[in-house]
């Protein structure tokens, strides 16, 4: 920091302000401080900006966006040399406060007030009304305030002085109080001096800001959102331009979107997610944005950023932070079916899972974001395969063990001459499988995907010498917008047992079942011939099944979704499971038979 930054000398000239910055993205802020501010001067230092300018731009400079703090210099001591002594440098710490021009700070800190409505509120409301911080300090007092409730908050910058923060927030922050007879309020408090104490040198600033500037727009948080001023930042290095079609493909709570929204204004923004929870979010804080004088023009959809729908050169801008924490799907595990750029189905080699089956740009099967994807965990969601148990097992974990098998791909993705693409995978006993279910056996599952279906062919072949029995079942996800406005058809008429009620035999009367609770029933003798439509406003899907006569219906609704470590809370709204199955009996093989079982799905 040059020379001339040091001395605050009267308000109506220029003072130096210093401006906190999330570290590496000061060159931005210095970007965004010289367009708007111009100041006279600007230097950086780590996670800082210094500028100097005049005090009338007190209203643009709590307007800026790329900063999280900012404070007032109202003098830095260079060249300070800390006594060795302790006792004689708190002496000096004490004397620090003595020449410093106290009633032009209040002077000062009283013009900054009126600022400091700006900041508070996020956003512009139509009456003009500050929006109350999320920290609570909703009303300062205004300009003419004398009630000064002050608190002296220091850092030290390294080790190598002889005195502790503490040391300065109690001896500087006494002496402070000696000589203006301000009140102390250390929680409460509506004026704050802060002092670094660096290696060479002291500075001792006024807060202008009492919370960061960075609580604005979100009100729906999620465990990584981020901060508005290093979206901000991140925008800012995108030279985005008048028209520019802005994309975030992984926007989380959609910081990034909104920030860009409040700035480029010219621009359409497109917020996406594979999670429900961070589509949620972002509507939600988007709707939020809506209800005040601007309109926002951000779009919030649902995707996986591993087939987003756009075509080449559609994208203005892709701005995004990526995800953490959270575990990825490694293509090694995995593998895709793609029929065209919009329409895809990928399969998963743990458990021969389909997680994912994209048709026309739209996710159809529901996952859970909290599933467990790295092989420690059922996965939840998509199509599990329930073999050779349905439901409760004593020689081993419910639903089998086929889902939390790694399985084998025998023949790579394969484009057939009707345009349908297929794969098949494979899964055999070993000594694993044998310790819970001493048999012999293969699974060959086929997936095929078509333009508007999925087809999932499982065989179940006796390889061994003696007869053995099972039962199976594909655990279909079905993804809903909104369960309440789900229907599923294709049960009236047929018995069932009642995992919710504990009853059995009981006859379906409803010909379209809407989900509204838990449901748990085993259908004997379901969706024949005629399949089960599962429809919504917005999709119809009809399945079909082979050798399947069973079909489960599934919702966990509430209390059993919260109970699940791996169901996102919410989730049970946005799916239900209709899973074709051989569960009511079991199936008997004899050494050599195969059973050739499958269900098909189509979008209608
Ligand atoms: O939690 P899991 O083992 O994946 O099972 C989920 C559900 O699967 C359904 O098929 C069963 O009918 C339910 O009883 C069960 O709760």
């Amino acid at each position: 920091m040059p020379p001339t930054f040091c001395d605050f000398s009267t308000f109506k000239g220029l003072v130096t302000i210093y401006a906190t910055v999330p570290t590496g993205l000061e060159f931005t802020a210095v970007d965004e401080i010289k367009q708007k501010i111009q100041p006279e001067a600007c230097e950086i230092g780590q996670g800082k900006v210094y500028f100097q300018t005049a005090v009338s731009r007190l209203c643009d400079i709590h307007q800026l966006r790329s900063v999280d703090r900012l404070f007032l210099v109202i003098k830095k001591f260079l060249d300070y040399k800390y006594d060795d002594d302790h006792d004689k440098a708190i002496v000096d710490l004490k004397a620090l406060p003595n020449d410093l021009p106290w009633d032009e700070v209040v002077k000062f800190w009283q013009e900054n007030l009126k600022h400091c409505k700006v900041l508070i509120k996020t956003r512009k409301n139509t009456s003009g009304v500050p929006v109350p911080s999320s920290n609570g300090i909703s009303s300062l007092p205004d300009a003419s305030c004398t009630d000064i409730r002050y608190r002296a908050t220091a850092s030290r910058v390294g080790k190598q002085q002889s005195v502790t923060s503490p040391d300065a927030e109690l001896y500087f922050g006494g002496a402070l109080q000696d000589i203006t007879q301000w009140k102390v309020d250390l929680s409460n408090y509506n004026l704050e001096i802060v002092i670094t104490l660096g290696v060479d040198f002291v500075l001792v600033g006024l807060a202008l800001t009492l919370e960061s500037l960075h609580r604005r727009n979100i009100t729906h948080f999620g465990y990584t959102t981020l901060r508005a001023s290093i979206a901000y930042n991140m925008l800012r290095m995108c030279k985005i331009l008048p028209g520019d079609v802005v994309v975030d493909p992984m926007c989380g709570t959609g910081v990034i979107p909104i920030e860009g929204q409040d700035e480029w204004i010219n621009c359409f923004y497109f917020a996406g997610d594979k999670s429900d929870d961070a589509v949620k979010k972002s509507a939600a804080n988007v709707a939020a944005l809506n209800g005040e004088t601007v309109r926002s023009c951000v779009e919030v959809l649902q995707w996986n950023v591993k087939k987003l729908p756009w075509r080449s050169a559609s994208i203005d801008v892709c701005v995004t932070d990526l995800p953490f924490g959270c575990c990825i799907n490694t293509m090694a595990n995995s593998i895709t079916l793609d029929w065209s750029e919009n329409c895809s189905a990928t399969i998963h080699l743990y458990g021969a899972t389909v997680t994912s089956w994209i048709n026309n740009g739209k996710e159809q099967l529901f996952l859970s974001s909290k599933s467990k994807i790295d092989g420690s965990k059922a996965i939840r969601g998509g199509i599990p395969l329930v073999f050779p148990n349905f439901g409760p097992w004593e020689h081993g974990p419910q639903h089998g063990f086929a889902r939390i098998s790694w399985w084998k791909i025998i023949e790579q993705p394969t484009k057939m001459s009707n345009g349908d693409v297929t794969t098949v995978l494979q899964l055999t006993d070993d000594d694993k499988t044998r310790n819970m279910w001493n048999h012999q056996f293969l699974l060959t599952y086929k997936v095929t995907l078509g333009e508007n279906n999925l087809t999932t062919k499982l065989e179940v072949t006796n390889t061994g010498s003696e007869q053995f029995d099972f039962t199976v079942l594909l655990h279909t996800y079905f993804r809903v917008s909104d369960i309440n406005s789900c229907k599923v058809s294709g049960f009236l008429g047929c018995n069932y047992s009642d995992k919710v009620e504990g009853t059995d035999n009981v006859s379906e009367t409803t010909k379209e079942i809407v989900v509204d609770r838990n449901i748990d029933r085993v259908y004997r003798l379901a969706g024949q011939p005629d399949g089960h439509l599962i429809s919504t406003p917005e999709t119809k899907l009809m399945l079909t099944k082979i050798n399947l006569p069973d079909t489960v219906l599934w919702n966990p609704w509430t209390e059993k979704a919260a109970a699940m470590s791996d169901f996102d809370d919410l989730g049970y709204l946005n799916m239900v499971c209709v899973e074709p199955g051989y569960v009511s009996q079991r199936k008997i093989l004899c050494a050599g038979e195969t059973l050739t079982c499958s269900q098909n799905i189509t979008v209608l």
